[in-house]
């Protein structure tokens, strides 16, 4: 039996509804969900070294060099125990996330495939407008800057895993409980 970390990759713009799929995944099958955004959130209110500079990128809707991130996600997996695998929501999100994660990462995990979260982006930025979470970046100014960001550097990362192969693409423009039966199907057909 192997010994590698299985992840699944779970991407999409903002708003698409990564977070809530992913705990509903998590819930019915065991897998960790772990969001950069959030691992990033906590370590800049650790009062971190990096505090300032994280929190800069998060206004700007930039992403933080993958040093930091792919540290987050390396500790926290190890802090996770056994489990049927990690959800990974939010990474990689541009070229440098995914150099940092094959340079360090990629013998120690199996990547099985990445959920694409597709969604139009009026439906998304009204989801984020409405979340009421208290988020940094959670206005329109920021989320102009974090749409300019998917399309331009982490749509090109969907690109690249789609021409390996890797890519299962789940509209969510539909009722949360629609979109979770077709991720449903997708992780059973992955053997989860
Ligand atoms: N299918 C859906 N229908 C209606 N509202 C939804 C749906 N999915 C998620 N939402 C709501 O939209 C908001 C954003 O969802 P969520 O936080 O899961 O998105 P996200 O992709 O993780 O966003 P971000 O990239 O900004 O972290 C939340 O308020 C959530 O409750
Ligand atoms: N790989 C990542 C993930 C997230 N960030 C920063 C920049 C994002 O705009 C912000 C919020 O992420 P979300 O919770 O919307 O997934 O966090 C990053 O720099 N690198
Ligand atoms: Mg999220």
């Amino acid at each position: 039996m192997s010994n590698l970390y299985k992840v699944v990759f779970v991407l999409g713009p903002p708003g698409s509804g990564k977070g809530t799929q992913c705990a509903l995944i998590q819930k019915n099958f065991g897998l960790v969900h772990l969001s950069a955004g959030d691992l990033l959130r906590e370590e800049q209110e650790s009062k971190s070294q990096y505090g300032q500079l994280i929190a800069e990128h998060i206004r700007n809707g930039t992403i933080v060099p993958v040093a930091i991130t792919c540290a987050l996600l390396e500790n926290a997996m190890k802090a996770s125990g056994d489990c049927a695998g990690f959800l990974i929501d939010g990474f990689p999100r541009n070229q440098d996330n995914l150099d940092g994660w094959q340079k360090n990462m990629a013998d120690k995990v199996d990547v099985k495939f990445t959920l694409y979260l597709s969604c139009k982006v009026d439906v998304c930025v009204s989801r984020c407008l409405n979340r009421k979470q208290g988020r940094a970046d959670d206005n329109e100014e920021s989320l102009r800057k974090r749409i300019h960001t998917y399309n331009t550097q982490t749509y090109p990362i969907i690109e690249y895993y789609e021409k390996l192969g890797l890519v299962r693409e789940v509209a969510t423009c539909r009722d949360t409980d629609e979109v979770y039966t077709d991720i449903e199907k997708i992780f059973k057909e992955a053997g989860f």
